[in-house]
């Protein structure tokens, strides 16, 4: 496939199946309509259990306005993507992620796969939540002409993603016994947060070995995710981890990756390393990681859609007190959000540079 303007590299109806016969995961499938609706509190009650357990699962968007505008968004907003990973290298370079905000673009190779340092192969760029709900008026910083012809839908993703992700959070919040209030009050939209889009493309599998890997083995840093992609390359370490593990690029935990197949028309929900902390390691964040497609799939160009709910800058990182959260110590240093992240994001190799960046 080559990378120019006259092909189109986001193209799902033309893809091939996922190969049969490597180890994968099946995770449980959720209908969003159904938790939306709160008429099914044994669905509600499953949410819970998955993300008790491995703290990932397919959720099913067809029959709901929301799950609508999820996966029509997504096809869009992977089109857009596509357009902005053609700009050439310099233009991209522009928005380089620089400061105190992971908004922005990432070259590939930006982050080490390992502590050997082997270089990871995907760009991205996040796409702020709050530079995006605003009006251009209020903007922090310039974007690519691309982003800003279709500023209204991604303030529409971002909504409707961030409203769904704390839905499923108040669904948790209940069983825990924590008032949703809390949960709410930690995730409010227009408060300043290092929420956003991340728009990412791997590229085409080089060696049948696949020995790239394109996003390096993490938990999410925030709260909640929800996910969009076409081709496999997802994996899932198939032990869960109950604490953030910073600097550690490595299960730490025995197991094994198992493949995640793409499911038409669901998006995919994790949980990240604020929903451990706040429920003290009763949700779980599960290790995940990305490499090329397997087979005929990894001849095209990898992309997906991620939408990453996390805390409010000035947020406590604290556990949250509630019957279903057994008390931790208390913590003798109050963190907040921003720089949990910030600390989060360095374990995984991910710069905060103030300035331009040379290389
Ligand atoms: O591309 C994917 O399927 C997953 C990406 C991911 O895990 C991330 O960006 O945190
Ligand atoms: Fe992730």
């Amino acid at each position: 496939m080559p990378h120019s303007e006259s092909t189109r590299e986001f193209a799902p109806e033309t893809y091939p199946p996922f190969p049969d016969g490597l180890p994968t995961i099946e995770l449980e499938t959720i209908s969003l309509a159904k938790i939306l609706a709160d008429s099914d509190s044994a669905e509600a009650d499953r949410v819970f259990e998955i993300c008790k357990g491995r703290g990932f699962f397919y959720l099913e968007l067809p029959g709901c306005a929301a799950g609508d505008i999820i996966a029509e968004g997504a096809d869009k907003v992977a089109a857009v993507a596509e357009n902005v990973f053609k700009l050439p290298l310099e233009e991209k370079m522009k928005y380089r992620i620089q400061g105190d905000s992971l908004d922005g673009y990432k070259v590939a190779g930006g982050t080490k796969a390992d502590r050997a340092g082997t270089k990871d192969t995907a760009e991205f760029f996040n796409l702020g939540k709050n530079e995006m709900i605003v009006p251009d008026n209020q903007m922090k910083k310039p974007w690519p002409d691309l982003i800003m012809a279709s500023k209204p839908m991604f303030k529409e993703y971002v909504e409707t993603s961030h409203s769904v992700g704390l839905h499923i959070l108040g669904i948790l919040a209940k069983r825990l016994g924590v008032d949703p209030h809390e949960f709410t009050i930690r995730h409010r939209i227009e408060e300043q947060s290092n929420d956003h889009i991340r728009m990412t493309r791997g590229p085409p599998r080089e060696t049948e070995e696949m020995p790239e890997i394109q996003t390096p083995s993490h938990t999410d840093f925030g709260t909640i995710t929800l996910l969009m992609n076409w081709l496999g390359g997802l994996q899932i370490w198939s032990e869960s981890a109950r604490k953030a593990q910073l600097l550690n690029h490595e299960p730490d935990t025995p197991g094994e990756w198992l493949w995640v197949k793409p499911k038409k028309g669901c998006a995919i929900i994790n949980l990240g390393d604020a929903a451990m902390k706040f429920t003290n390691g009763v949700l779980c964040a599960g290790r995940h990681r990305v490499i090329p497609a397997p087979g005929p799939q990894g001849k095209y160009p990898r992309f997906s859609v991620v939408y990453f709910v996390r805390p409010e800058d000035q947020c406590i990182m604290k556990q949250l007190r509630a019957p279903g959260i057994p008390d931790g110590p208390e913590e003798d240093q109050d963190i907040c959000a921003r720089d949990w992240i910030k600390r989060q994001a360095a374990g995984l190799g991910i710069e905060f540079r103030h300035g331009p960046q040379k290389s």
